[in-house]
């Protein structure tokens, strides 16, 4: 396993931390949200601490909390808080960490770095989470073109949501990129569901390989 795995998105809102959930659950691992811009409903490192099925202590801090629920260089701003890339280093843990990001790649942290600048230091693999419903298969090429031009090793693609058989190939294809599953709609969406729609969905050996 990798020390570290980041789950991006073509978008915010696509399902990346119910994922990040399930498969922090299903690594036994770490999960990690560095930048939090939102504090009014549930975060997601609270929605993967009810979600993800692991012991007290495998969701880390925060570094940035931010309470408006915008792109995190606003949020900042409002706050009157700067946020420094500097501060984003990875933690050395004994397990696998799963690290989300906020929005997608091009989302901003402050006036001069976007996530995209942090995860092309960290040099981890990543993982492109994408919605199967239209407008996907530009968002994901976009996406995957950005992480390619920058060397940032892409373990592949999931999906989230109904299948969309022709679109998924269609992504695989021109994006030259693995499917490494698709997460379905869950409803009731809860640690037992998920957990199962995980096993069911997802071969752990293809996505801890790396790329
Ligand atoms: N597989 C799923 N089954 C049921 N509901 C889901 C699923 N995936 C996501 N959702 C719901 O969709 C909404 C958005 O999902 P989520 O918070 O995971 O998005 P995100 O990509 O992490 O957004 P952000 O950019 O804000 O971090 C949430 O209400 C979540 O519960
Ligand atoms: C508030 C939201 N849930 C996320 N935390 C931040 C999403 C930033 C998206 C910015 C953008 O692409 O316009
Ligand atoms: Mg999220």
């Amino acid at each position: 396993m990798t020390r570290g795995i980041v789950i991006t998105g073509t978008d915010t809102g696509i399902g990346k931390t119910v994922f990040s959930a399930g498969l922090a659950g299903l690594l036994d691992g770490f999960y990690w949200k560095p930048v939090q811009s939102g504090l009014e409903e549930e975060t997601d490192s609270e929605v993967v601490e009810r979600l993800a099925g692991l012991p007290a202590g495998r969701v880390l801090p925060e570094v940035y909390r931010l309470r408006e629920p915008l792109s995190p260089h606003r949020s900042a701003e409002i706050d009157g808080v700067a946020i420094e890339a500097a501060k984003l280093s990875l933690p050395a843990l004994p397990g696998p960490l799963v690290i989300e990001g906020a929005g997608g790649l091009m989302v901003p942290l402050n006036r001069q770095t976007r996530f995209i600048d942090i995860f092309s230091q960290w040099r981890l693999p990543v993982i492109l989470c994408a919605r199967t419903t239209l407008g996907t298969i530009n968002h994901a090429l976009l996406s995957i073109e950005a992480l390619r031009a920058r060397s940032i090793p892409i373990v592949g693609i999931v999906f989230i949501g109904d299948e969309m058989a022709d679109t998924q190939k269609t992504i695989a294809e021109f994006g030259n990129v693995r499917q490494l599953g698709r997460l379905p709609h869950l409803d009731p969406l809860t640690s037992a569901t998920l957990r199962d729609a995980m096993i069911a969905s997802f071969d752990l050996a293809l996505i801890a390989g790396g790329e």
